[in-house]
């Protein structure tokens, strides 16, 4: 039986219909995506709620992904291909290393288990608890978060603590929001499926879910590494700023060059508006209106 490349289809978490990048190989199809320049693949995994890494690749007999049990599946090997496709045409990244590393996920880890995170080789999803979360992978914006924890460990390589750590986290959050650009919510579809209207996080009103949004309102606690998912409101809050007066297109090169070439792993906020800074002069002058947009993003939330 001859092996090759598939396209399979199937439901992700909130039951939407979608196309798979797949593969068959004695007449068993995987989660297995070759179709990405450079022989990168993508490649998804069940923990069949064990906490085993990476635990099973994810199959099927039929190429209809249809499951409710592999809803959770479909979207993280979905969203991981469009976070590849994001970061490559874009910012011509070829995944996480540039270099075409293997983006592998696992689904199902755990049980009942409100997390999702890169453990420094792959993305790992729980399926949620059902009230706090649904399965984590099912959030554009929240595997896009996890997969830039990849790109910014293999760039800027930001501490995860404190100051540094809060930039790691607003990053992820911020490149969350270039991949969902249709609000400025954090986890919205996967967070609390009982209840409308929220999210995990915000970037437009971080204080709206317990963050502070500038300088004076800094917390300062040893929980969470110093407090990486708190103060990351500090920063969010100054992204949307300079989205919100720049715009997407320009604010995702300020943001790319900033964390690729700039910061490094002990840069606290005043060096990240520097750094960001440089960039914005880098690409567009340092008189530019964009410049001088970044500079009063950071100004309004209190980080010279
Ligand atoms: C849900 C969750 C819990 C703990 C850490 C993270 C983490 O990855 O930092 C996490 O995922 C997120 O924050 C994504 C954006 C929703
Ligand atoms: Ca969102
Ligand atoms: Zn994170």
């Amino acid at each position: 039986v001859t092996d090759a490349a598939t396209t399979g289809s199937g439901y992700g978490v909130l039951d939407d219909y979608k196309t798979l990048n797949t593969y068959s190989s004695n007449g068993t199809y995987y989660l297995y995506d070759v179709t990405k320049p450079m022989n990168g693949v993508i490649e998804t995994f069940t923990a069949r709620n064990g906490s085993s890494l990476p635990g099973y690749y994810s199959t099927d007999s039929n190429n209809s992904w249809t499951a409710y049990s592999q809803a959770a599946d479909v979207d993280a090997h979905a969203y991981a291909g469009k976070v590849y496709d994001y970061y490559k045409n874009t910012h011509n990244r070829n995944s996480f290393d540039n270099n075409g590393a293997t983006i592998r996920s696992t689904v199902h880890y755990g049980s009942n288990y409100n997390n999702a995170f890169w453990n420094g080789s792959q993305m790992v999803y729980g399926d949620g608890d059902g009230s706090t979360f649904t399965s984590l992978s099912g959030a554009l914006d929240v595997v896009a978060h996890e997969l830039t924890h990849a790109v910014t460990e293999r760039t800027a390589g930001l501490q995860y603590q404190y100051q540094s750590g809060a930039l790691n986290e607003s990053f992820s959050d911020v490149f969350g929001y270039f991949l969902d650009p249709g609000d400025y919510l954090m986890g919205e579809d996967v967070y609390t499926p009982g209840i409308s209207g929220d999210a995990l996080r915000s970037l437009s009103n971080p204080s709206k879910y317990g963050q502070p949004e500038h300088m004076n309102n800094y917390v300062n606690t040893s929980s969470d590494n110093g407090g990486v998912h708190t103060n990351s409101g500090i920063p969010n809050k100054a992204a949307y700023n300079t989205i919100s007066s720049i715009g997407k297109a320009k604010a995702e090169k300020i943001y790319y060059r900033a964390l690729t070439v700039y910061l490094t792993p002990t840069s606290n906020f005043s060096y990240a508006r520097a750094a960001l800074l440089q960039s914005a002069a880098d690409l567009y002058g340092s008189g530019s209106s964009t410049y001088n947009s970044v500079k009063a993003a950071w100004d309004a939330v209190g980080v010279y």
